[in-house]
């Protein structure tokens, strides 16, 4: 089977800076929203995603592998795996650019099954922006920063206003402001 992926990004795309507050290497982020499944800390059973800023505009993620995360015996499940992506996806289209944005599509390569026990670390990266769409990818590595890479992803982000999360969530209109013009 061929595994060349198509052309990415698909569209002409602008090479954005981050943003001016977008935190510096080194940084760690905490959650976004506690009883978020990837990063809350109030999520029993969730993938409690733990990201930081690295270098050359990068953020680095990483989920340990638990018991809770298995798909077939000993292994993590695949569509938990896309959800730690998708969270450090949008953790990197988030804090670099300081904008809400949303996922509208998530693509996931599956190139190494990852144990129970193991850690996988993801580093994710702008790769565009066009309008109110910005593309981000991302290499999952096992058990190390220059580990053998289990898993790739490439996913398009939009960017909305806050009151998506209003309008379609739950989220309180009153935290929006000029310094949180960001996801809740
Ligand atoms: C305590 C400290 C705090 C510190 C600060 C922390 C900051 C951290 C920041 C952040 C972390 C966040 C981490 C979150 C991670 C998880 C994210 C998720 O899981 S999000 C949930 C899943 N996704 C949805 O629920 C979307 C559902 N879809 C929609 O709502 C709409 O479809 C939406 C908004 C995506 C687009 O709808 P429209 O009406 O606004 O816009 P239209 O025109 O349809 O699309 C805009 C452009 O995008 C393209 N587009 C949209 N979807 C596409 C697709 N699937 N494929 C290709 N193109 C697509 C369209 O073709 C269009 O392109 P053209 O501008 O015309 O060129």
């Amino acid at each position: 089977m061929s595994r060349v992926p198509p052309k990415w990004p698909p569209v002409e795309v602008e090479h954005p800076a981050p943003h001016p507050d977008a935190p510096e290497q080194g940084t760690k982020l905490g959650p976004h929203y506690a009883h978020c499944f990837g990063c809350g800390d109030e999520t029993e059973g969730g993938l409690h995603l733990q990201t930081e800023c690295g270098h050359d505009a990068t953020i680095i993620a990483q989920f340990h592998v638990t018991d809770a995360h298995q798909g077939a015996p000993g292994l993590a499940h695949g569509g938990l795996l896309a959800c730690a992506f998708d969270e450090a996806l949008g953790s990197t289209v988030g804090q670099l650019l300081r904008k809400p944005a949303v996922t509208g599509k998530l693509e996931t390569d599956f190139l190494r099954p990852v144990p129970v026990g193991s850690t996988l670390h993801i580093a994710g990266k702008l790769d565009g922006v066009a309008g109110r769409k910005v593309y981000a990818s991302a290499d999952g590595r096992l058990d190390a920063p220059d580990g053998p890479i289990a898993l790739r992803a490439r996913a398009l982000f939009v960017i909305v206003d806050f009151s998506h999360f209003t309008e379609h969530g739950t989220a309180d209109p009153r935290d929006v402001h000029p310094d949180r013009d960001i996801n809740p």
